[in-house]
């Protein structure tokens, strides 16, 4: 049986911050969903109407959800081109995870293309967002309620660092379990790349879809958001064996927050910039959109740099073109510049996410100052554990790349 009330310092707030966060997220998003399909679109202020619980549930928007999960679940259940091995546990094993989402991205936009060509009506998504997102939230709360069971029985060396505090509130936000598996099936892992991010742009190609039938042609404005959006998420799932390195799989258990999170969160408010398009066109003139796409590029040449220098010197520590402190940390190219250069490309890239929708509205902007926040929030969390890992080291290099994200600024 897991010991309970372990002494790990508490975030978000304790069990206080925790429940508030428990009935806020869910809000923050339906509030996103209701305010994107609103004439005047304003983020701050009231919703523009409280919706019924009819046009909330609908039975089909759950068969829906739960059909897409045993898909991309059958995907990930195919043979992989790769097979990797995580961190050291506890108990010094080292669990093995499919390296396949790629593939699983690929397989989806044939069958979506297949299933368009036979007169799958994929343009009457966006008309059932709202169901789809209820379904999502329902999904993640009764899937974090079983996850909490679960680790009531789960071995104490299978228990996160926080997330086992006692307080079951807090506790089943933060996730008890650090890896629940059933056999080799690993929730956490799963629903981290998978069926979110595959959501996010197949609700993108819809939106873009009904466009183009409400207006003829999808608008330039969509087609960079598709497209900006689609090379993240393939850049994510083509190099989803460096997801086994984040703090998310390592150290964090796995419940509400992640569970919401990846499978309601980041579908329903990551797309919310082709949502506002969809009611709000934006004409965008080519120079516009080359600046944007040159945004982008930046963006994501620093964010690619950063994660694929970060890698190669995992892998190999003495590699001379990494130049390295001694003890295992970065200290030339991007990781000489500032203390997390990835969270700086990811930021510019969110600009040229939200330009192509204009500055008439702080709406499309959302995912840019939530994602600052996240990030800065995140920062500290990792500086918290790197303090632990490497100790003085990690002050010397603190000392030598003085700036945490943006250079000379934070
Ligand atoms: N779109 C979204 O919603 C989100 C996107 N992201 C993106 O996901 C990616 C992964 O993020 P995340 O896991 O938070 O962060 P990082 O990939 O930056 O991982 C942080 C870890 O990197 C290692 N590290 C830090 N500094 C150095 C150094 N100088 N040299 C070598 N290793 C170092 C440490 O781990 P160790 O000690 O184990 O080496 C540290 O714990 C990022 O690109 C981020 O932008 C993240 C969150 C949300
Ligand atoms: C619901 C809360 C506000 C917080 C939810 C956080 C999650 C949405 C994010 C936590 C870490 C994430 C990562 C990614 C997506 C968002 C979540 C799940 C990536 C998969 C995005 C693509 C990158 O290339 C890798 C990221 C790893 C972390």
């Amino acid at each position: 049986m897991a010991p309970q009330g372990s002494r790990a310092e508490l975030e978000f707030g304790g069990p206080l911050g925790a429940a508030a966060l428990l009935l806020l997220l869910p809000a923050t998003m339906f509030h996103l969903l209701l305010v994107a399909r609103s004439g005047p679109a304003r983020l701050l202020g009231p919703p523009p109407y409280l919706p019924e619980l009819e046009e909330l549930w609908s039975p089909w928007a759950l068969l829906l959800c739960l059909t897409w999960l045993g898909l991309q679940a059958a995907l990930y259940l195919l043979p992989a081109r790769k097979v990797a091995e995580g961190q050291e546990l506890k108990d010094k094993s080292r669990l093995s995870y499919p390296i396949n989402g790629f593939q699983a991205l690929v397989l989806t936009a044939l069958l979506v293309g297949l299933g368009v060509l036979a007169g799958l009506p994929l343009s009457a998504l966006p008309e059932m967002l709202l169901p789809l997102a209820f379904a999502a939230t329902l999904i993640a709360f009764i899937f974090s309620l079983l996850l909490y069971l679960k680790a009531l029985v789960a071995p104490a060396s299978a228990l996160a660092p926080g997330g086992n505090s006692g307080n079951p509130i807090y506790d089943f936000f933060l996730g008890r379990e650090l890896n629940p598996r059933i056999c080799s099936f690993d929730f956490k892992y799963f629903c981290e790349l998978r069926p979110g991010l595959i959501g996010w742009v197949l609700i993108n190609l819809a939106l873009l879809m009904q466009e183009a039938e409400l207006r003829g042609s999808p608008s330039l404005a969509m087609w960079l958001v598709n497209g900006f959006q689609l090379l993240y998420v393939g850049d994510a799932l083509w190099h989803e064996e460096a997801v086994l390195t984040t703090m998310d799989i390592i150290h964090d258990g796995f419940g509400f927050m992640l569970a919401f999170g990846d499978l309601a969160w980041v579908p329903f408010t990551y797309s919310l910039q082709a949502q506002f398009l969809l009611y709000h066109p934006e004409p965008l003139g080519l120079p516009l959109a080359s600046v944007i796409c040159l945004i982008n590029a930046v963006g994501y040449y620093i964010f690619r740099g950063a994660n694929s220098q970060k890698n190669a010197f995992r892998k190999n520590p003495s590699d001379p073109r990494v130049a390295a402190t001694g003890r295992r940390l970065l200290v030339s190219g991007w990781w000489g510049m500032v203390r997390h250069p990835n969270y700086l490309g990811d930021l510019i890239m969110a600009l040229a996410w939200s330009l192509p929708c204009g500055v008439s509205h702080l709406l499309p902007y959302f995912y840019l100052l939530y994602f600052t926040a996240l990030l800065v929030h995140r920062e500290a969390r990792d500086e918290q554990q790197c303090l632990r890992k490497y100790g003085l080291a990690w002050h010397a290099y603190c000392r030598r790349v003085p700036y945490r994200i943006v250079p000379y600024i934070y």
